[in-house]
């Protein structure tokens, strides 16, 4: 179900283009055009998501909707042509999610980010480290008006534990002089095991030399706030940080990933696999390496198109996904997958496998206009000490026999019978 966007705007143009804007994030959008008409609609309607709100209406010329608003639980952010110092203190003095001047060219791009930002900040965990209760709830009451899952400690050993039992937490935002251990000591102790790429530290400290944000920032943090700090300079350095780390892990993601199938690719594979041998052959874990290849794709290619050819790498990949969920499944290239699998015994593994090879050798893929039938082969490894490159080379000599004995079948490495 689509997220609600309540657009408080007396100007028909504004409306539009924030309702453009909106719709493009998939909002649904319902527009009120006065103070008068806000409190009608909210009186038996109240369900938004967020609301973007204009400080002056024709019947509210003072900002008195954005009260309106917030009473309801609803957290809006207020539109404002208005950017005296009096009229900046009033928004900012309501827990409102940000404010935009509207004469800014940039603002309705901003306006943008902040409404994608609510919808994705929920899958952004913060945890906020501070002995004091007061200043703890006004970070997490900061955090929560923009939607991020928040997690609180009072002091850095109750930071390390939740930070090992809460994986999803990005951002550790931590005071400096705490009881049993203190920011400093616990930005160390994170870089220790979290590296800047999965985890941002934010030290915040109310001494007023400037030696603090350099101990912190030598020890690891990324960024550092001095305390009173203004909500707008908080949610600056927060947004930045989280985004630097989307960008990271973006970035991992499409140098690990095969962009057709969204499949690891042979380099992640191959790092990923190499660590899990080792643990399977060290614990004694029964686990197969299998190399499958799809037979006769090029005749996909030519008698359907290249096109259709890419649909079927994709719906084997699906059926990879189903079959081998826990395991670690890639395309190594071409038409060529590999599935790193543990289990119970060699049977089961083997059965895994094989219901997999069936079930891809009766579906009739709809692809486009046309139903396409294919099969693959496949040649294992079954409980190897060889290293991966060499497991792979003997997965790969069963396949080819596999191949040779006719396509559509397992062929077991040691076990071949050409
Ligand atoms: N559509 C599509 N085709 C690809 C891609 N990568 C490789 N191919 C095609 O895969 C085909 C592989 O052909 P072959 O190596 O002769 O193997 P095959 O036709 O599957 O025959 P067997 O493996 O012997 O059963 C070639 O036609 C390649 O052009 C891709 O990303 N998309």
């Amino acid at each position: 179900m689509s997220q609600r966007l309540l657009v408080v705007e007396d100007s028909k143009p504004i409306a539009t283009v924030i309702k453009q804007i909106a719709r493009s994030l998939k909002y649904e959008v319902v527009v009120a055009t006065s103070l008068a008409e806000v409190e009608e609609l909210l009186s038996h309607d109240n369900d938004f998501f967020v609301a973007t709100i204009d400080y002056s209406l024709p019947d509210a010329l003072d900002g008195e909707a954005i009260a309106c608003v917030l009473s309801h639980g609803i957290p809006g952010v207020v539109i404002t042509g208005k950017m005296d110092d009096d009229t900046r203190q009033k928004i900012l003095a309501q827990p409102v999610i940000d404010y935009i001047p509207k004469e800014n060219s940039q603002a309705f791009l901003y306006l943008k980010r902040i409404l994608h930002w609510q919808q994705t900040n929920g899958d952004n965990a913060i945890l906020v480290v501070d002995d004091s209760s007061a200043a703890r709830n006004h970070i997490v009451e900061l955090l929560k008006r923009r939607n991020f899952v928040v997690h609180t400690a009072n002091n850095g050993i109750q930071a390390l534990e939740k930070l090992a039992q809460h994986k999803n937490i990005k951002m550790v935002i931590t005071d400096l002089e705490m009881p049993e251990m203190g920011g400093i000591e616990l930005t160390n102790e994170i870089r220790k095991k979290y590296s800047r790429e999965q985890l941002a530290v934010i030290g915040i400290s109310g001494a007023s030399n400037g030696i603090h944000s350099a101990r912190f920032i030598k020890n690891g943090a990324d960024d550092f706030l001095r305390k009173p700090f203004c909500p707008e300079e908080f949610y600056c350095r927060i947004t930045q940080n989280i985004e630097s780390l989307n960008n990271i892990a973006k970035i991992q993601h499409a140098a690990n990933t095969d962009y057709l199938t969204d499949l690891s690719n042979r380099r992640s594979f191959f790092r990923s696999a190499e660590q899990r041998v080792v643990e399977y052959v060290k614990r004694k874990v029964p686990y197969v390496l299998a190399m499958i290849d799809i037979d006769h794709f090029k005749k996909v290619n030519d008698n359907y198109s290249h096109e259709a050819g890419d649909q079927v790498l994709k719906v084997i990949a699906l059926y990879m996904r189903k079959h081998f969920g826990a395991g670690l499944t890639a395309r190594l290239g071409g038409e060529e997958f590999s599935v790193l699998l543990h289990g119970v015994d060699t049977d089961q593994l083997y059965n895994k496998l094989d219901d997999f090879r069936r079930e891809i050798a009766v579906a009739s893929m709809p692809i486009g206009e046309e139903h396409i039938s294919t099969s693959v082969s496949i040649g294992v490894v079954f409980d190897s000490s060889e290293s991966l490159s060499q497991q792979i080379n003997l997965a790969d000599s069963a396949l080819y026999v596999a191949k040779e004995n006719g396509r559509n079948q397992i062929t077991i490495s040691g076990a071949e019978e050409e």
